[in-house]
């Protein structure tokens, strides 16, 4: 398992969504290959994925990957040979286009080939199957349940190969074996992988879990550490607050 070397590169980041500051002079390093992203509600999780994938780009500062700057690299690795970053949304509904399962997974397909039509059924097929899934093929995505759709999403993902994984909330909607499942899963990728998540026992054993907490980096190391740290301040100010402990 190797990481991007160098990978991101985050320099005085500024970055307003509507009227409200998100960050404010964030500087980070995002090179190692399991990188966890904890914090409360509106801490600024999503705004750093969206910001590594480009949907949106920062009012100050720089942003590089690989040193290039960000916006010529997903340039450069736009089809052909599959795409710089993807992000996994935390509802599946803003990510599925198609109607069906395969339909869906064909687009994976073709992204990581090229962009060939021909052979992306077959592709899309197997790779279900591969998964024991090739019943699924040809559901329509509204008779799935949420967590089912979550979890076409990461298939579409894994399918489409980008060169790094950037995941919001992938284990929100899963149940237990499916969290255990999509564990497992991010464990035996080869590419980056960058998740934001409320789920900790996934990430306790990441090298680098960052807590963010209103836009800034409250802390900043192994998941072992940085987890129980996060919890613990949880618990302790909701005691304070409520006298409940
Ligand atoms: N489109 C928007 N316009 C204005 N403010 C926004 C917009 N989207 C998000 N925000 C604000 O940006 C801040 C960071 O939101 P973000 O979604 O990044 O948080 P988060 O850490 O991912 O939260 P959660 O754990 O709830 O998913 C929040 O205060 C949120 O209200």
């Amino acid at each position: 398992m190797t990481a991007p070397s160098p990978g991101w590169r985050l320099r005085s980041i500024g970055l307003r969504r509507g009227q409200r500051t998100i960050f404010q002079n964030l500087s980070l390093d995002l090179d190692e290959a399991r990188i966890a992203l904890i914090g409360h509600n509106g801490a600024g999780k999503s705004s750093l994925l969206r910001l590594l994938v480009g949907l949106d780009a920062p009012q100050q500062g720089s942003l590089s990957w690989a040193g290039q700057a960000a916006d010529m690299a997903r340039r450069a690795h736009g089809s052909p040979g599959g795409r710089l970053a993807s992000l996994m949304f935390q509802n599946p509904d803003d990510q599925i286009i198609f109607p069906t399962v395969a339909e869906e997974l064909q687009l994976s397909w073709r992204s990581a080939h090229d962009g060939n039509r021909k052979g992306a059924r077959s592709g899309a097929l197997q790779f279900l199957e591969q998964h024991g899934l090739l019943h699924w093929a040809d559901r329509a995505m509204g008779t799935l349940s949420q967590g089912e759709r979550q979890w076409v999403c990461w298939l579409a993902m894994l399918l489409a190969r980008p060169r790094v994984l950037l995941l919001d909330e992938p284990y929100a909607s899963l149940d237990l074996p499916g969290q255990l499942r999509l564990a497992a899963d991010i464990r035996r990728c080869t590419q980056q992988v960058i998740i934001s998540t409320h789920v900790l026992h996934p990430v306790r054993d990441f090298a680098r879990v960052i807590w963010l907490e209103d836009g800034r980096v409250r802390a900043d190391g192994p998941g072992r550490e940085v987890c129980p740290a996060y919890e613990a301040e949880a618990r302790r100010n909701f005691a304070n607050a409520t006298g409940d402990g």
